[in-house]
């Protein structure tokens, strides 16, 4: 396997133009694919999970061109769901992004489509969609295990009516709902139950309905309510913005080692709730600034420890975890229960390898508290095939040790770039 040694690090500067976001990116193709009109896409991500849904769609016909850089996609859709005289199957690795909201769109048309992915993704639950989409005619086998990845639909059309769905395990359940919802036979109403995890990523999902022209009325994320006869109508051109998870990384950085860091993409009019990465970065005492499309954060004189509920932006959550190695006192990460159904458990994988750095380290069912060492540990992290993983330790060389991250290609799943722009910001300890 492949690995990363980065050299002790000691201060990181200047500007960052991120790449284009994953969970617009993969919406915002969905939509277009589903649209009437020509939609052309620019700042697309060039990256793994977006191939996925590209690939998808190619398989599904739908007509489009990327450009050679693959960030402008120019997308012809027909107004109307996918439907295929043969049996077809999509491979989508373990993009939750392609996964959760292709099942139930697919469900719209006619035909049998099934959805495979990843070893992972046969771990990552789909149960509460797929109970969700049966009662509104939806035929689903699962062909491993029940609640799990892959399965096949056998699409005949979803008819609309009255519907729960449990809103803990993830949102993008609710996502693929509401996004599907407008083409079904008859008006649609979806109650949410229980807490509704990864809340923002809801508003996302209705800013790129919106964009097309669809009407979604939201009682307080508890009932959506989804007019039948509604058509998605293309917006023409579109601007994806900036990944704000990705950015956390960057800002992280400067929080930690001093020097000023500014990310271009996303800022104050972001609709992506990970932007509120940088106010938890602000509780810890560094020192944030916004624009409308810019944030910029510089180390405060201290950086403290918090105790803080980050259910709602369980990805960027993950980089305080580290940014915690360099916090003055414990941190404590609460109500993050969906990071065991990610791309690998992740409080069990963090965990571990926090301890491997020296962190004193409580692993909690749905919290993890992170007590930082006097000093670092060189170690060589494990990944689990979990980009974030890579992405998140890549901190841990501001103390003053090498680190090591095994498989550093896994950022490929939204950041095959990471690496580049990380070192271009930081400067070695010499
Ligand atoms: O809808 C989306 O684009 C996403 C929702 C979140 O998942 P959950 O809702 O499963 O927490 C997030 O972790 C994921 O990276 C992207
Ligand atoms: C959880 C993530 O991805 P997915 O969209 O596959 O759920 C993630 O990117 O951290």
């Amino acid at each position: 396997m492949d690995s990363l040694t980065l050299n002790p690090l000691c201060r990181a500067e200047g500007e960052v133009q991120l790449p284009g976001s994953k969970s617009l990116s993969n919406r915002l193709l969905l939509l277009a694919a589903l649209a009437e009109g020509e939609t052309r896409i620019t700042n697309l991500l060039d990256s793994d999970d977006v191939k996925h849904m590209l690939n998808a769609l190619t398989q599904l016909g739908v007509h489009y061109q990327l450009s050679d850089d693959r960030r402008t996609c120019t997308l012809t859709g027909t107004g109307k769901p996918f439907s295929t005289d043969q049996a077809l199957e999509l491979f989508l690795g373990n993009a939750g992004t392609a996964m959760r909201p292709l099942c139930a769109a697919l469900c719209l048309g006619r035909g049998d489509f099934t959805l495979t992915g990843e070893p992972r993704m046969s771990e990552r639950p789909i149960r509460d969609l797929v109970d969700a989409l049966r009662p509104l005619g939806a035929e689903v086998t699962y062909l491993d295990n029940d609640g799990y990845p892959p399965l096949t639909l056998h699409a005949n059309g979803l008819k609309g009516g009255h519907v729960s769905i449990r809103g803990n395990i993830s949102s993008q359940f609710l996502t693929a709902l509401l996004m599907a919802a407008p083409l079904a036979e008859n008006d649609l109403i979806i109650d949410v139950e229980g807490e509704l995890v990864s809340k923002p990523y809801i508003d996302i999902t209705l800013h790129s309905m919106q964009l097309f022209g669809i009407k979604v009325e939201n009682e307080n994320y508890k009932r959506f309510t989804i007019k039948a006869g509604q058509t998605y109508v293309s917006p023409g051109d579109v601007m994806v913005e900036g990944d704000a998870s990705s950015a956390s990384y960057f800002l992280a950085a400067a929080a930690i080692a001093g020097g000023t860091v500014r990310v271009y993409g996303v800022g104050s009019e972001s609709v992506q709730g990970d932007k509120a990465f940088a106010d938890v970065l602000a509780q810890m005492g560094a020192k944030v600034n916004y624009g409308p499309t810019w944030i910029e954060v510089s180390r405060g004189d201290t950086l403290n420890g918090i105790d803080v509920d980050l259910n709602a932006i369980p990805d960027a959550a993950m980089t305080i975890a580290t940014t915690a190695l360099f916090a003055q006192g414990p941190t404590a990460i609460r109500n993050v229960y969906n990071w065991r159904v990610k791309e690998t458990d992740r409080l069990s994988a963090m965990a571990t390898e926090l301890r491997k750095v020296g962190a004193d380290v409580v692993e909690g069912e749905d919290f993890i508290e992170i007590t930082p060492p006097a000093r670092l540990t060189s170690a060589a992290i494990d990944t689990y095939d979990d980009h974030r993983m890579a992405m998140c330790f890549s901190l841990a060389a501001f103390g003053d040790v090498p680190i090591t991250i095994n498989d550093p290609g896994c950022t490929r799943k939204t950041f095959p770039e990471y690496f580049d722009l990380f070192r271009a910001i930081t400067k070695t300890r010499s």
